[in-house]
């Protein structure tokens, strides 16, 4: 089967439905997909007959979902469905020519190795660890979905695997410039994605590793290191593994940053996505190591590229997302607090210069773990999202993860003041936040 561009068939059946001006249906053949771009208006969808899914998670029959403005995705049919949608979108076409065949041969050998791990009574760590897969490509490949699917598939057949991600661009599970993990415990969401009820989060304050390297891998470490003891006491999600999202970057330092992630989580998979160059260097570079695996596939036709703006307005909705909520149904409460009653962290001397721009022979002088303490009085925290650290002291800050964040909307310095956004009522559970250089404006 070839996996090239999207074929643009015409939708074996469509057209509007008696009733309502937008109600369209369209019958999917056998392993094709309906790919749509939401408008600015929210649409609605269901399967009216067989079955599909939205990245690995099944469609209820019958039942309307409303799918939010913006919202990229395809409808897969294993088996044929009639889709049923209401509403304007900004594009919908089918394609036949999906490498949804491949991505499931993954998952069930994913899911033979979780068996296997299951059933190993000996304590070898070795055997009784289900697998560590780790998705790479470069930015726009379709990595964030194959993830999902991954990590639904596996839930769906009642394992309960970890979902990591170390993208800070975008941030699935919680804001952007975090790194994070959570168990899944069934087919995500369509609409609402990754639950963050118990995840564990590592607030790293940029939206690019590049800002500060040396932070990014230190948690990195940290949150390697949890987990392995976490799986230590619980040989279910130990067998179930992880499944790690990274991000598109991918030459230089992105590069470096890779390889130390397949080497800090243990990696036995590793699945590159849509380039050729990565795969080749990576099979290279990992050839020495007889546990992992390293496999090509095909990126998705259907994969949406997006510009710097369109990702820079992503990060923003992902931001509001978390204090307003995904249809802006949530209220934050605001909270004000004396200067005296926090204390603001930054975490090394801001940006790095690359060693290149350095004069020649000369190292930066900044330590990039420093945990300096921020001077409230000089406004730079205004409009800046703050990491509530569960850290007890200062020098925990980097080895603690944070308990969620808060948005300061006023500083006032006359009167010591800051007032701020918070998701949930009532004190902070901790009086130690960390700054970042990641800000938002609230009416973007
Ligand atoms: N088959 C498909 N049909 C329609 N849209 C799709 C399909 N596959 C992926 N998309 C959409 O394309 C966009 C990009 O995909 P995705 O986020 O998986 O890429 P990525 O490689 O993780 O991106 P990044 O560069 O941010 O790491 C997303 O909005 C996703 O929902």
């Amino acid at each position: 089967m070839a996996y090239g561009g999207p074929s643009m068939n015409p939708p074996a059946l469509s057209g509007a439905v008696p009733g309502s001006a937008n109600l369209k249906q369209v019958k999917l053949e056998r392993e094709s997909e309906l790919r749509i771009e939401v408008s600015e208006e929210p649409l609605r969808l269901r399967v009216v007959n067989g079955t599909a899914e939205i990245f690995g998670s099944e469609l209820p029959p019958e039942i309307w979902r409303t799918f939010p403005p913006r919202m990229k995705f395809a409808v897969f049919t294993w088996y044929g469905a009639t889709i049923e949608m209401d509403g304007v979108t900004e594009t919908d076409y089918t394609a036949d020519e999906t490498p949804m065949v491949s991505y499931i041969n993954v998952h069930a050998i994913l899911d033979a190795r979780r068996r296997f791990a299951k059933a190993s009574t000996s304590n070898d760590p070795e055997s009784s660890q289900g697998p560590r897969v780790i998705v790479v490509g470069p930015t726009d490949s379709g990595k964030s979905t194959l993830t999902k699917m991954l990590l639904s598939w596996a839930a769906k057949q009642g394992w309960r695997p970890t979902f990591v991600d170390l993208d800070v661009g975008q941030g699935s599970i919680t804001i952007p410039g975090s790194i994070a993990a959570a168990p899944i415990e069934m087919p995500l969401d369509p609409v609402e994605g990754f639950p963050l009820d118990m995840a564990l989060v590592y607030y790293y304050g940029h939206a690019s590793p590049n800002m500060n390297v040396e932070l990014y891998k230190a948690l990195v470490k940290e949150l390697a290191q949890v987990l392995e003891k976490q799986f230590v006491g619980n040989p279910e999600s130990r067998a179930a593994g992880m499944v790690i999202n990274t991000m598109g970057w991918i030459e230089g330092i992105g590069y470096e940053l890779l390889l130390h992630a397949i080497d800090t989580f243990n990696a036995s998979v590793v699945l590159v996505l849509g380039q050729e160059k990565l795969f080749s260097r990576l099979k290279d570079v990992l050839r020495s190591k007889s546990n992992v695996d390293v496999v090509k596939l095909h990126k998705s036709g259907g994969v949406v590229a997006r510009v710097k703006e369109v990702r820079k307005r992503s990060r923003n909705f992902k931001i509001q997302e978390y204090f307003y909520g995904l249809s802006k149904e949530l209220s934050p409460y605001a909270n004000t607090s004396s200067f005296s009653d926090l204390q603001v962290f930054r975490i090394g001397g801001g940006p790095q210069a690359p060693k290149s721009a350095l004069p020649a022979g000369s190292t930066s002088v900044s330590n990039p773990l420093r945990v300096t303490p921020v001077n409230i009085d000089d406004r730079d925290l205004l409009h800046s999202v703050l990491a509530v650290s569960y850290a007890e002291e200062p020098d925990q800050i980097i080895s603690s993860n944070v308990s969620g964040f808060v948005y300061v909307t006023e500083v006032n310095v006359q009167k010591k003041k800051i007032t701020y956004l918070a998701p949930s009522p009532g004190t902070l559970p901790s009086k130690l936040l960390v700054a970042g250089s990641l800000a938002w404006l609230e009416s973007v």
